[in-house]
C-alpha cells in the first residue's frame, strides 16, 4: 500500500500495467530491445526531473536519473536489489552481490589492496598482455573489417587472472580451455536468467536443465581457482621459513594480498578468498574490456581524436619500441579525456539496481519506502544536459581535460557512494594501457564509411549483462609505418 502511494508521487510510465506483471513484460524481446527500453526509461526520467517508477510485478522500482538523487541513493541504499540475488549462485558471498554485514568488512579487507603503490607493481604485466594483444591483431590487420572484442577481453582476462591469481592463463592464444570456456558460457546463463523474472526462484530454477550446466560450469571455474589458492597457500608458508626478503619484493597478486591483508593462516577460509577472487575475476575483466573496445571503435569514429592520441603517444616513445611503464601512463592525459568520455557516452554498466531497506528521504522531499527497488540509470546520469551541457550527446573529450564536476555523482560509470566500483583505477591503467599499444601500433578505421558529412549512424548497442555494441565491436586496422 506505502509503494501503491509512493507510485502517485512519482511519474510512472505510461506503458500499460498488466495485473500482477506490472511493466515487466517490456524487458522481453532481444538484447537490443532491452537496453533501447533502458535507454528510453532513463531519458523520460531525465525530462520528468530526474525520477520515474515502474511495476515489476507487487514491487515499484524508482528510476533515477539525476545526480543528486544518485548521490542519495547510492550513500543510503547499500543492499543490492532482490533480482542481483540470481549471481549469488555463482560468487556466494562474493562482495560485489553481498548483503550488506557480509560485504562490510569484506570491503575492508580489499580496499587496501587496490591502493596505488600496489597497482603500479602490475605495470609490467598489463605492459606485457598488451603486447601479445598487439601481435595478435597482426592478424587482422589490412584484412577488412572484424570483430575486435574477442583480442580485447582475452587481453583482459589474460591481464586479470595474472594479476589476480598469478596464472597465465594465455586467453589470447588458446581460446579452448574448460576455464574459459566455463568462465563465458557462465556470464551467458547469469545474464539470461536475470532478465528473464520467472527464472528468478531458486527452486524454480534448480529443476531447470541449465541449472545443471550452470553447476558444472561452476565447479569448473571454481576447481580451477581452488587449486591455486592452495598452491598460493603452500607457496607463501614455504617462502616465509626461507625468510628470504629479495623474494618478498617479487609482485604480489591480489590473492596473495589478501592473504596476508586478513591475517594469513587466521585469516580468509579458503571459501572466502575464492569468492572474494572470483569477484575480481568477473568484475574486472569483460567491464575494463568494454571500456576499452568501445574507445576502439569511437577512435575508429573520429580519426581527428585517434590523430591527437597518436601524436601524445609518439612524444613519449618516438621511434622506440620500449614497453609502457606507469610514468608514461601520468603523460597520456589526452588518451585519458577520450576513454572518459567513451565510457561516459558507453558506460559498461548502465545501471545498478539497488533495495531500500529502510525509508529514505530524498533532497527533493519524496520517501522512498522499504523493499521498493532503485535503478540508477548510469546511462542517462552521464547524459543529463543539466549537468554536462547541450552538447552532452556529442563526442568529446576536451570536456575532460581540465574538468570540474558540476557535481560529485554526475559522471557515475563506476558508481558512487561506499559500495562504488573498487577497480576503477586498476580498470583505468588497463584500459590505457591497451589502447595506447593499439593506437602506437595500428591505425583504427571504422567497420563503415562515415556519409558525405564526416557522420556515422548511431551506434547500435545491447544489454548482455553488460553493455556492448551490437556488431560486437566491429572496426578496421592498418599498421602505422
Ligand atoms: C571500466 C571498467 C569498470 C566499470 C565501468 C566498473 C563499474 C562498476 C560499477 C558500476 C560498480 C558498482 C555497482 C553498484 O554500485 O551497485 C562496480 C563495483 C565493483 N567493481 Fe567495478 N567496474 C570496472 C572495473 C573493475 C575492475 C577492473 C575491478 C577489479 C579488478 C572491479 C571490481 C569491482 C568490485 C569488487 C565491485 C564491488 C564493490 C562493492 O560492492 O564493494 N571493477 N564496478
Amino acid at each position: 500500500r506505502r509503494m501503491v502511494e509512493l507510485s502517485k508521487k512519482i511519474k510512472m510510465v505510461e506503458n500499460i500495467q498488466i495485473p500482477l506483471v506490472g511493466h515487466a513484460y517490456m524487458f522481453l524481446g532481444s538484447d537490443e530491445d532491452r537496453m533501447n527500453v533502458f535507454q528510453d526509461l532513463g531519458m523520460k526520467a531525465l525530462d520528468s526531473g530526474g525520477l520515474m517508477s515502474i511495476w515489476q510485478g507487487n514491487r515499484l522500482y524508482i528510476i533515477v536519473a539525476d545526480p543528486v538523487n544518485a548521490e542519495a541513493v547510492t550513500k543510503a541504499c547499500l543492499e543490492k536489489d532482490y533480482v542481483m540475488k540470481c549471481s549469488r549462485l555463482l560468487t556466494g558471498n562474493g562482495s560485489v552481490f553481498a548483503p550488506v554485514p557480509i560485504w562490510r568488512p569484506r570491503r575492508k579487507f580489499l580496499a587496501p589492496t587496490f591502493s596505488p603503490k600496489n597497482l603500479a607493481q602490475f605495470m609490467n604485466i598489463f605492459s606485457r598482455q598488451s603486447t601479445v594483444m598487439v601481435d595478435q591483431l597482426q592478424k587482422a590487420a589490412g584484412k577488412g573489417t572484424f570483430s575486435i572484442w574477442k583480442y580485447i577481453t582475452t587481453y583482459s582476462m589474460d591481464s586479470v587472472c595474472e594479476t589476480t591469481l598469478g596464472v597465465r592463463v594465455d586467453a589470447q592464444k588458446q581460446y579452448d580451455l574448460p576455464f574459459l570456456k566455463a568462465f563465458e558460457r557462465l556470464c551467458r546463463l547469469d545474464s539470461a536468467r536475470l532478465c528473464q523474472p520467472w527464472l528468478h526462484n531458486d527452486t524454480v530454477y534448480s529443476m531447470m536443465p541449465r541449472y545443471t550446466e550452470h553447476m558444472e560450469c561452476k565447479d569448473t571455474l571454481c576447481g580451477f581457482i581452488d587449486k591455486i589458492i592452495k598452491s598460493k597457500r603452500q607457496s607463501i608458508q614455504e617462502r616465509n621459513d626461507e625468510n628470504s626478503d629479495v623474494i618478498k619484493e617479487r609482485t604480489k597478486t591480489f590473492l596473495e594480498l589478501l592473504i596476508e591483508s586478513t591475517g594469513g593462516e587466521k585469516g580468509y577460509t579458503d571459501l572466502e578468498l575464492l569468492e572474494e577472487t572470483l569477484v575480481l575475476v568477473l568484475a574486472g575483466t569483460d567491464t575494463s574490456a568494454v571500456g576499452t573496445a568501445f574507445t576502439t571503435v569511437m577512435l575508429s569514429r573520429h580519426p581527428d581524436v585517434q590523430e591527437k592520441v597518436y601524436k601524445e603517444i609518439n612524444e613519449i616513445y618516438g621511434d622506440s619500441d620500449r614497453p609502457i611503464v606507469t610514468e608514461d601512463l601520468l603523460k597520456m592525459k589526452y588518451l585519458e579525456a577520450v576513454i572518459r568520455e567513451t565510457i561516459r557516452l558507453y558506460p559498461p554498466v548502465p545501471l545498478i539496481v539497488r533495495r531500500v531497506d529502510k525509508d529514505v528521504t530524498l533532497p527533493s522531499g519524496i520517501t522512498l519506502v522499504k523493499d521498493c527497488g532503485i535503478v540508477v540509470c548510469i546511462w542517462a546520469i552521464n547524459r543529463n544536459p543539466d549537468y554536462w551541457g547541450d552538447d552532452a550527446l556529442e563526442f568529446r573529450p576536451e570536456r575532460f581535460l581540465n574538468l570540474t564536476l558540476k557535481h560529485p555523482a554526475a559522471f557515475m560509470t563506476f558508481s558512487f557512494g561506499p559500495r562504488g566500483c573498487i577497480g576503477y583505477r586498476y580498470a583505468m591503467i588497463s584500459m590505457k594501457t591497451a589502447v595506447a599499444s593499439i593506437v602506437r601500433k595500428y591505425r583504427i578505421m571504422p567497420a563503415t564509411p562515415a556519409d558525405s558529412n564526416g557522420k556515422h549512424k548511431p551506434l547500435r548497442v545491447k544489454f548482455d549483462v553488460m553493455m556492448k555494441a551490437v556488431d560486437n565491436f566491429a572496426v578496421q586496422l592498418e599498421n602505422r609505418v
